[in-house]
């Protein structure tokens, strides 16, 4: 078959296709009116009918019931509008023309980002890319494939595999797939402006990266990649591809992502709408602990004001007290501590209540044998009610809600404290640490270092709040979270993970490998996979930041851009003029770009000073919740994980002891073109 039949196959079967599509959109556009008509006559017939209604509810009852019913189909029928409406412009993106075993002709699939059949049931004419089928796309070349479908192995041929562009329901191109022809569409979808949002990367899912997605059997998967290898995007997918496979157990309500931040949150949050599923919820580890620790003490600290004091004031005692803190070794501690903590946390005195008598003794062989597993300062609450059990056993009838206010404070006040703030100060003071500060609740603010040491105590005396309801954990940006933090998640979720990172993009002054140590938290279920081809940038960045970075093996894409920018300037004003004439936005510009410090306060001034001069640029902190178009000034730790086309990476003062990791991670940011500006003789050499 030549070239132009293969292509007009393609293109007749998009005009086809287009048609069924539309038919289908037109019925389930008239199912919905039906179905809000039908809705609206129910509340009708409800409310003319109610007063009439029997007695016992039961017509009431089956009324709600199929209310409910036509409710939840409708909006079953409006997420299909929805996919159906966006297939409509982009039907599919690839085929696989498969010859089965024992079979001589081959049979074409067609791939999209949904299934679409002409009617519910019947074969589909596109198959979703998360379908077992599609496997083929992602995983073989022409020649001997298999894949495996519920049914098991099945094995044939690819005869041949396309790649199509369409857009608004035009063909754009249609190419017989092969290495050189599946690299360059790569590339062309790389060389793309960046977007604000983070993109889906089904049409160019690489085999290495597939193998993650349909990953079922690993418990907790782990993943280290490289800058731009794509992890994010991966994760994403393979939630995806989970919601799809396990769609009876796994709804997007199960799946919790925990992000480092809400900019990061929204640029990922596109991603599953554009695949057809709901967005997943999504929360910082710091906010999480804040709420948690909210009974315990006004204000926490985050990781950004930790983040900026130490680069404000590096102080080395500082560094490594914090370190202490979040290890194993201080996990250690608070053990040794906490089993030391109940003689000096209970004063034990007889209890007398209406003609009932607890002994110390009993309360002492309760407390320390009968519930010695419940945690310390759970514990004489289950002593209080197994004393209130014995109680009504004997009279026969319920206690006053008014006595067992009486009991619960006297079996409370046998704690000298339970106060897990002061408690934490007495191991602070135990093993030589300063305290923190003694002062009462509303001017408490615990010190980031602090944080999930306190969290941890606190479970260990009260008991976790287990999530239950989560089914499926992603940890992004994995090498920021300390030994302490992964046992207080180990404790917390008991589902599937995800976690993905990089250990050369760490926020901390020493690198840590967190592979070294996941594996002694969760134990053997845990799963490693490498990623060591890099996406992003172009060659010429990619290379620049290897060369800070000292990373060697990574595979670079073969795309290439202007050279690295690097320049020292005597005075901040001539640095901003090279980045206002550089800066390149607008029709035939880009779409983003960043300015990065070191500091937040840096970038504020960055900001104020490019506004001066009529730059029309943005302003991101901490507390933002979004980046847009055009220009944005912000610091290193808040661009982490996102990208833009033009990156303007400013160094900072020579002794900020995170100035290199800020240096590689403001460069991964830049897809197209990167530039490292410096000002003043006491900035770095
Ligand atoms: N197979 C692919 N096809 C097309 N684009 C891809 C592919 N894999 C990755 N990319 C693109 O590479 C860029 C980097 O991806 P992503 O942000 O997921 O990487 P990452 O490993 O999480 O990066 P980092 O750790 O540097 O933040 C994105 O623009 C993404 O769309």
């Amino acid at each position: 078959m030549t070239m132009d039949n293969r292509y007009s196959d393609g293109a007749q079967f998009l005009k086809d296709v287009t048609v069924k599509i539309e038919n289908r959109l037109d019925e389930i556009r008239q199912d919905l009116d039906e179905g809000k008509k039908e809705i609206e006559n129910m509340h009708e017939y409800y409310w003319e009918n109610y007063t009439e209604m029997d007695q016992y509810g039961y017509e009431e009852y089956d009324n709600r019931q199929a209310l409910l019913q036509q409710t939840n189909a409708n909006t079953e029928k409006l997420k299909q509008k929805h996919r159906f409406e966006k297939m409509k412009d982009s039907p599919f993106f690839g085929r696989v023309d498969f010859i089965f075993e024992g079979e001589y002709d081959p049979e074409p699939f067609y791939i999209g980002i949904g299934n679409f059949a002409e009617r519910t049931g019947m074969t589909p004419l596109i198959y979703d890319w998360r379908a077992p089928v599609s496997g083929l796309f992602y995983d073989y070349d022409k020649g001997p494939a298999s894949y495996e479908a519920p049914a098991g192995t099945i094995a044939g041929e690819i005869s041949s595999k396309w790649q199509y562009k369409i857009r608004d329901g035009k063909m754009i191109y249609a190419f017989e797939s092969d290495t050189k022809i599946d690299d360059e569409i790569l590339k062309q979808e790389l060389g793309n402006n960046g977007d604000v949002k983070l993109k889906n990367i089904v049409r160019t899912i690489q085999k290495e990266q597939n193998a993650i997605i349909r990953n079922t059997e690993d418990k907790i998967l782990v993943i280290q990649g490289g800058a731009g290898s794509g992890k994010t995007s991966i994760a994403l997918h393979r939630i995806a591809y989970l919601l799809y496979h396990d769609w009876k157990n796994l709804k997007s309500s199960n799946v919790l992502i925990l992000s480092p931040n809400s900019v990061f949150a929204d640029y990922i949050s596109h991603i599953l709408p554009e695949l057809g599923e709901e967005n997943i919820q999504e929360m910082s580890f710091d906010l999480f602990a804040y709420r948690e620790l909210k009974d315990t003490a006004a204000d926490c600290e985050d990781k950004y004001d930790h983040l900026e004091r130490i680069m404000k004031f590096p102080s080395d005692r500082e560094k490594e007290r914090f370190r202490m803190k979040q290890s194993e070794d201080f996990v250690g501690l608070i053990e040794g501590f906490l089993a030391t903590l109940e003689d000096r946390l209970i004063d034990f005195k007889e209890i007398s209540f209406r003609g009932m008598k607890m002994s110390e003794e009993e309360l002492i062989r309760m407390f320390y044998f009968k519930f010695q597993d419940t945690p310390l300062l759970a514990r004489m609450n289950a002593v209080k009610d197994y004393f209130i059990d014995a109680y009504e056993t004997l009279k026969g009838s319920d206690i006053s809600d008014d006595d067992r206010e009486l009991l619960n404070s006297k079996f409370d006040s046998m704690y000298v404290t339970k106060d897990i703030y002061t408690i934490y100060n007495w191991m602070l003071e135990d093993y030589g640490y300063d305290q923190l500060s003694d002062v009462p609740y509303e001017r408490r603010k615990i010190q980031y270092e602090d944080v999930y040491p306190v969290l941890y105590l606190k479970y260990r005396l009260l008991g976790k709040s287990s999530q239950k309801n989560i089914k499926h954990l992603v940890i992004d940006e994995m090498q920021d979270y300390s030994y302490m933090q992964y046992v207080i998640l180990e404790n917390l979720f008991q589902c599937r993970m995800t976690i993905l990172g990089d250990y050369a993009q760490t926020l901390d002054t020493k690198q840590q490998d967190v592979l070294k140590f996941l594996p002694k938290i969760f134990g053997k279920d845990i799963r490693k996979v490498i990623l060591n081809k890099s996406y992003r940038n172009t060659y010429e960045i990619a290379q620049y930041a290897a060369q800070i970075s000292g990373i060697t093996g990574l595979e670079l894409l073969e795309r290439h851009g202007r050279p690295v920018d690097v320049r020292k300037f005597d005075t901040e004003d001539e640095m901003l003029d090279a980045i206002v004439s550089n800066v390149n936005f607008g029709k035939d510009g880009y779409e983003t770009g960043a300015v990065i410090t070191m500091t937040e306060d840096e970038a504020y001034d960055l900001y104020r000073l490019l506004k001066k001069r009529g730059v029309d640029a943005a302003y991101v902190d901490r507390d933002s919740s979004a980046f847009k178009r055009g220009l944005t000034v912000t610091t290193f730790y808040l661009a982490k994980g996102l990208e833009f086309d033009q990156v303007f990476t400013i160094r900072g003062a020579k002794e900020n002891p995170l100035a290199d990791q800020a240096e590689y991670i403001s460069a991964t940011r830049a897809l197209q073109e990167l530039y490292v500006y410096e000002t003043g003789s006491d900035s770095k050499a």
